[in-house]
């Protein structure tokens, strides 16, 4: 246990709202780093990853790359079948083998996921459900409920204890059935069989499993599962009991014996119905309360020597879904919901204030916290770290899942990571003159412009690198967090070369496709103007043509005219001059005839080109149209 953190605090990136056609231009803030070169050969070897980076978006005035380290980083790949074997697997095999308390939390900006991961969807369950499946898998038939006697023994809280059945009733005599989750319609992926614990306890040890669901709405605790009007509903107490000594617990909860997985699951359709919900501008459904969901573990062990004396071993697994930390401007929210916003964001501050303590300092061999952790400054964090958790008296088994949405607010999700990392560091670009004149950094600078200028980034460009304080915030010497940093930059640097890549190849692709539209539309353009010429060019034609036959026929009575009157002058003529001149006469009729005949002709001919569409002017123009 020695250097051990005090949590597991895995971060989970959720997957993008929407499938997005093509890449996003905007590059993402938040980067997964690829394994680290120092961890285990193991990790390296399974590609376990453990640090991201953010940068702030272009407009943000501070430039400052940070990065945050983590038990694990479980990237938008991992689904709810996944997370379960990393994150609540080994906690379970504690609480079943070995009677350890457990706790799982999810903690996050506001729709960052983590109503999903403990709750899961209507495809797929959460942690809860495959939490409960695994219990009652591993302990078959061995699960009884408590006898009069037992929970006398075992209740120092006051609660009021009672199989599914008789609880069942009391809801729907005060809540319609139809508005609890039916167990039957929930999802039963993805399957978790394989997690079942074997407990290796004698055949007349039995174990009873206890559920309660309570919430902390605006720093006061409520029981999920008695139900009652939201005006009538009475704060629990907190406090401590007889036999719990300094320890403090809630009292007077309502606590239900279940037996299976079905009555398992009608105890959380209850307290999933009755949790405090809104609408905000950053969900449509999100949590407005912190909800702790308890699992106690009762094993009953009869004495060898009096039958009729049991021993009472409890262990609890409690699954907590906090409310998200959320910015005013972003929920858009108003009156009742701003001031659950308040209350939510101050209890978040305060956990962030014992999470920044507990992660960054570690737990001794004793399994006893280094740092004083503050955490009577709420509810939240009172039931957190003395009741649900407690690092102080021994060992326990603790795993915080973080959910971060790599699109989401960069504000809220930078802050987040920054008290819950178990390590973070900072790069400020900077021009490297500057902090070459600084006194401190002068060596990490030199290392990482040389670095910078061996991955082909020239001098001005090149971005230096100082810890904020000059001293490593997890005891690791100064020049081996330089080299790290360096490391870091490098792999940021690269995923954003590879981003670029992808950019590039994306607007290549869209320049063919525009390309290919322009000629398709010039296609088109081409198309429709020649046929508009055509048809302006048949109507000229005929115009042409009619003119020409209008001109012929005016032509062709001219000449019948002259002929009639050249032939009555013939006729009338009787005289010798006259005869000679006659033959002349004669001889110009037969030319005009002749020349009416070919007039005649050419218009026969005209007209059956026009009839046939061939034009000599129409060939002329399209070849002018050939552009
Ligand atoms: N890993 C994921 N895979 C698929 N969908 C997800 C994932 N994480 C979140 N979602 C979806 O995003 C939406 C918001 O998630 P969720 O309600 O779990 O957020 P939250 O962190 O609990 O928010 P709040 O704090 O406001 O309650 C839901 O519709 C949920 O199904």
């Amino acid at each position: 246990m020695e250097g051990a953190h005090a949590f597991q605090v895995y971060l989970r990136l959720r997957p993008p709202h929407v499938p997005q056609a093509s890449p996003a231009l905007e590059d993402p803030f938040l980067t997964v780093l690829p394994p680290s070169p120092t961890a285990s050969d193991e990790d390296i070897e399974h590609g376990v990853k453990t640090q991201v980076t953010i940068h702030p978006p272009s407009h943000h005035r501070s430039q400052k790359i940070e990065t945050f380290s983590f038990t694990e980083v479980l990237d938008e790949s991992y689904g709810q079948a996944d997370v379960f074997a990393k994150t609540v697997a080994p906690i379970l095999t504690g609480v079943l083998k070995d009677g350890r308390d457990g706790m799982l939390a999810t903690l996050g900006v506001t729709g960052s996921g983590k109503t999903h991961t403990i709750l899961g969807s209507r495809q797929q369950r959460g942690m809860a459900q495959m939490s409960l499946d695994v219990m009652f898998r591993s302990l078959g038939d061995k699960i009884t409920l408590l006898s009069e006697a037992q929970i006398a023994q075992c209740n120092d809280a006051e609660a009021d204890i009672l199989d599914c059945p008789a609880f069942m009733n009391k809801v729907t005599a005060v809540v319609e059935p139809h508005h609890i989750p039916k167990p039957n319609s929930a999802p039963t992926k993805p399957s978790v069989a394989s997690h079942a614990v074997t407990c290796t306890s004698s055949s007349s040890t039995k174990y009873a499993i206890l559920m309660s669901i309570y919430e902390v709405y605006n720093d006061k605790i409520f029981d999920l599962l008695a139900p009652s009007n939201a005006a009538r509903r009475k704060a629990l107490l907190f406090k401590s009991t007889r036999s719990s000594g300094d320890r403090k617990v809630v009292t007077g909860l309502r606590k239900v014996m279940v037996k299976d997985l079905y009555e398992g699951l009608q105890v959380l359709g209850v307290g999933q119905y009755q949790r405090s919900h809104g609408e905000t501008g950053s969900n449509d459904k999100s949590s407005r309360s912190h909800c702790f969901i308890s699992l106690e573990l009762k094993k009953l062990k009869r004495s060898r020597l009096d039958h009729s004396s049991t021993s009472i071993k409890e262990a609890t697994f409690t699954i907590v879904d906090l409310a998200g930390s959320e910015r005013a401007r972003n929920a858009k929210t108003a009156g009742d919901r701003l001031a659950e916003g308040g209350h939510i964001n101050k209890s978040l501050m305060f956990l962030g204030q014992c999470l920044e303590i507990s992660t960054q300092s570690t737990v001794g061999a004793d399994g006893k916290h280094g740092g004083k952790i503050p955490y009577r400054q709420s509810k939240l964090t009172e039931l957190l770290f003395t009741n649900s958790y407690n690092p102080a008296t021994e060992p326990q088994i603790a795993s915080i899942i973080v959910t971060a949405d790599p699109a989401g607010d960069f504000n809220a999700t930078s802050q987040m990571l920054k008290y819950s990392a178990l390590a973070k560091s900072s790069v400020n670009p900077r021009p490297p003159m500057q902090v070459l004149n600084g006194s401190r950094n002068v060596s990490a600078t030199s290392q990482i412009s040389q670095i910078s200028q061996g991955s082909g980034i020239s001098g001005s460009t090149a971005i230096a690198m100082t810890s904020d304080d000059g001293v490593s915030n997890n005891g690791r010497p100064e020049s081996a967090m330089a080299q790290d940093a360096a490391a870091n930059m490098i792999a940021v640097l690269q995923q954003q070369l590879k981003q670029a890549e992808g950019r590039r190849l994306e607007m290549e692709r869209k320049l063919a496709e525009a390309n290919q539209r322009c000629l398709q539309i010039e296609r088109e353009v081409r198309e429709e103007v020649t046929g508009d010429m055509e048809l302006q060019m048949q109507l000229m034609q005929r115009k042409m043509l009619n003119k020409l036959e209008e001109g012929v026929e005016r032509e062709e009575e001219h000449l019948d005219r002259k002929l009639d009157m050249l032939k009555r002058t013939l006729l009338e003529s009787n005289d010798e001059n006259d005869r000679a001149r006659d033959v002349e006469i004669e001889q110009y009729v037969r030319e005009l005839e002749a020349e009416n005949y070919a007039l005649r002709t050419e218009v026969q001919s005209l007209k059956r080109k026009r009839v046939n569409g061939d034009s000599p002017l129409k060939e002329r123009s399209l070849n002018r149209l050939k552009f």
